[in-house]
């Protein structure tokens, strides 16, 4: 059984669900499709899930919010008349309208993805199984055991499915919301429940690209990934995958495919339980980045031996809600730090640091740009890592922090802000460009 995860791009209007009943279709095995609300799209700007958000704040700020309602209710409508659905929207909308002051933030937004789901099963014929009848979620945490009995209970003698991502319910049996980008959470999840022989993330891009394609023009597709090359690279910002999916797959050796709802012959990226047994693998898996980082380095004789001091240096940066990678020497720890908004945190931060651990030195570098390659290839190739300094600073880009991570398999360069889109361009080019071109030549020679 193959579990169908299709983005918000892919549901954004009649002519995305065309495509997606297309793909469902025509492999037998996709008996389960997991969905997002509708996204933005040709004719939508904005996605539902924003839509439904700002009918929220209206209606929390006492503002009149019907323009808002009206224009959720006209996208949805056109979808059921070109579609020609005998799914009863107007009664489901009216039903929310009559309660819609009573709704909680989640109750409203699960919403989209509710509806969503139900356009596509009456389109497909097939039954829609609400995902707050068994997925259960206390506190972002899925029961997985609970959620297992009563998905059983429900598909006993169902072949088919769609069911609505981004929501699930808690032991109190209200509507819980996942993290934004949390359909891709609940198609993982229900890969893991239905033991699923591959997940399949259906997106609008060719797959993980080997950079983000608004900083390089069409990049590359990555063909193979490992799932802790994965796991770095959404941890890292790349977008098209959630981080938090990575997990229940990989607790079950599920294999992912990401793939392109409106290119579906490109094949996408698969990624695989053992990246051993494919032959190629490029030296590089993908490169990622973020601007406006801060560098923070403590400095202490023998810090490494004081598991105390290191141990509370990163509980004080933990406390500030950043998020953060650090590189652990004798004596010094550095963490890059994103998410620094405020001139004030990082002041605050340092002050705690100077009372709890009274160090030798704290040094701060602000904007910086973080560029992070991701490989699995780090491990054998150590020489990797200076190839790339040396090929940033012969492009005048200067590294002024290496850090590489301690399993491996990731390496994050720091550089001033203004160099990012020169260092990602530069790496991309002599790892994926020029790699292409040898193995090209490697074929045909
Ligand atoms: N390395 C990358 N590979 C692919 N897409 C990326 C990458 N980095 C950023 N993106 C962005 O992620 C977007 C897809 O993510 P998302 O909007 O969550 O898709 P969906 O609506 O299908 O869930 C792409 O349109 C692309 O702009
Ligand atoms: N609709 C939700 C959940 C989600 O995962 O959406 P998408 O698959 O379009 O990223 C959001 O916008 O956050």
């Amino acid at each position: 059984m193959i579990v169908a995860k299709f983005g918000g791009s892919s549901m954004a209007d009649a002519d995305q669900l065309k495509k997606v009943k297309a793909i469902l279709n025509s492999d037998s095995n996709r008996q389960v499709a997991v969905v997002s609300a509708a996204g933005k799209g040709i004719h939508n700007p904005v996605k539902l899930t924003d839509q439904l958000i700002h009918i929220y704040d209206l209606i929390q700020a006492g503002k009149d919010f019907s323009n808002a309602l009206n224009e959720v209710w006209q996208r949805l409508d056109a979808v059921v008349e070109a579609l020609d659905l005998d799914f009863p929207i107007h009664e489901e909308l009216s039903n929310i309208s009559k309660q819609i002051n009573q709704l909680s933030y989640a109750e409203l937004v699960s919403r989209g993805e509710y509806l969503t789901a139900h356009l596509l099963a009456s389109y497909l014929k097939w039954p829609m199984i609400d995902a707050a009848d068994f997925l259960v979620i206390n506190s972002g945490q899925i029961d997985y055991q609970a959620s297992k009995q009563r998905l059983m209970n429900i598909t006993k003698h169902i072949e088919h499915c769609v069911i609505p991502g981004f929501y699930g319910v808690n032991a109190a049996g209200k509507i819980e919301l996942l993290p934004r980008g949390g359909g891709d959470t609940s198609g993982a999840v229900v890969s893991n429940l239905v033991n699923a022989a591959c997940y399949e993330n259906w997106t609008d891009t060719n797959g993980i690209l080997a950079v983000d394609p608004r900083i390089v023009d069409q990049p590359t597709k990555v063909n193979i990934l490992s799932y802790d090359e994965l796991q770095e690279l959404s941890y890292l910002g790349v977008k098209v995958f959630n981080e938090e999916a990575v997990q229940p797959v990989r607790m079950k050796q599920i294999p992912i495919r990401i793939m392109n709802t409106n290119r579906p012959e490109l094949g996408g990226t698969f990624v695989v339980t053992d990246k051993n047994s494919v032959d190629y693998k490029p030296e590089v898996a993908g490169i990622a980045g973020k601007q406006d980082q801060v560098i923070l380095t403590v400095k202490q004789y023998q810090l490494s031996s004081h598991v105390d001091s290191v141990i509370a240096l990163i509980r004080l940066v933990n406390n500030f809600h950043l998020k953060s990678t650090y590189s652990l020497s004798g004596d010094s720890i550095s963490f890059v730090l994103s998410g620094v908004d405020e001139q004030k945190d990082i002041q605050d931060l340092v002050n705690q640091i100077n009372a709890n651990v009274n160090p030798d030195n704290i040094h701060v570098t602000e904007r910086i740009a973080k560029v992070a390659v991701v490989s699995e290839a780090f491990c054998n190739r150590p020489r990797l890592v200076g190839k790339m300094i040396e090929l940033l600073e012969a492009n005048s880009i200067p590294v002024q922090q290496v850090i590489q991570t301690s399993d491996d398999i990731k390496v994050v360069f720091g550089v001033a802000n203004a160099d990012y889109q020169r260092a990602i361009e530069c790496l991309y080019h002599e790892f994926f460009r020029k790699a292409n071109v040898r193995s090209m030549v490697a074929v045909n020679s």
